[in-house]
């Protein structure tokens, strides 16, 4: 029967990559996608944007919106200090069992809680069940009409603090346009837009970066 991509993926990364080296997963998917079958990982380029911003943050807590495959999940992970917590949201179960043996073999599950639900049922939830007071960085890579409403959603729960970074991913391409004229317009937040290109492709897109200002 016929397989799915991110089962393709998987095989990419257990056939090409080093169990336990992260950044040789990372290489992998970038390969499989570039040489075989594009898919909608934040990519090589976007990805050394994201490295920059996690090492500039280092932060002790992570949340990332639409873990996918993993890619991201493995690619932040693999910068973390040690004692970081990095927790994925991923509603779809099919996904969430593809980027479970992705994190698996880069060797990355003890800073890594995949959560298989929807954001705005388990954003709610982050302080009782995690223990998390606020998040230090948050990546944004879910629908991209669920960017804006987490965000507030966030706020809500008290889960940012003076100081925590928000980073979304697509807001050119497809776009994130509710969610950049709230960020860039409200008083809250200091936001910068870092250019790049839509993942292993010559169309433009790029991450936006915001501070939360308390
Ligand atoms: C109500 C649920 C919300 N809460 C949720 N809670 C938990 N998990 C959620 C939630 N909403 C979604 N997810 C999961 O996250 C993933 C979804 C990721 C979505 N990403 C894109 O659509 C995209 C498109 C392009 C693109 C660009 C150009 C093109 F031509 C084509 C494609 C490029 C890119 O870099 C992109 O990231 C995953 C598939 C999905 O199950
Ligand atoms: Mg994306």
């Amino acid at each position: 029967t016929q397989t799915t991509r991110p089962q393709r993926m998987l095989a990419a990364v257990q056939k090409n990559a080093t169990r336990g080296d992260p950044r040789s997963v990372v290489k992998a998917i970038d390969q499989f996608c570039r040489q075989k079958e594009w898919a909608m990982n934040v990519g090589d380029e976007k990805g050394c944007i994201l490295d920059s911003v996690v090492t500039e943050v280092n932060p002790a807590t992570v949340l990332e919106l639409g873990t996918y495959c993993g890619y991201s999940t493995v690619r932040i992970a693999s910068l973390l200090p040690p004692d970081a917590k990095l927790i994925t949201l991923e509603f779809n179960p099919h996904n969430a069992a593809i980027a479970r043996q992705v994190i698996a073999w880069a060797g990355l599950g003890d800073k890594i809680q995949l959560v298989e639900g929807a954001s705005g049922d388990w954003i709610p939830k982050m302080k009782e069940k995690f223990g998390i007071e606020t998040f230090d960085l948050v990546f944004l890579d879910h629908w991209k009409d669920r960017y804006l409403p987490d965000t507030k959603l966030m706020e809500e729960c008290g889960l940012l603090r003076k100081g925590s970074i928000l980073l979304a991913d697509n807001v050119i391409s497809p776009g994130t346009p509710d969610y950049l004229e709230y960020i860039r317009n409200s008083p809250r937040y200091k936001s910068q837009y870092f250019r790049s290109h839509l993942e292993y492709t010559k169309a433009e897109d790029g991450l936006e970066k915001s501070v939360f200002l308390g």
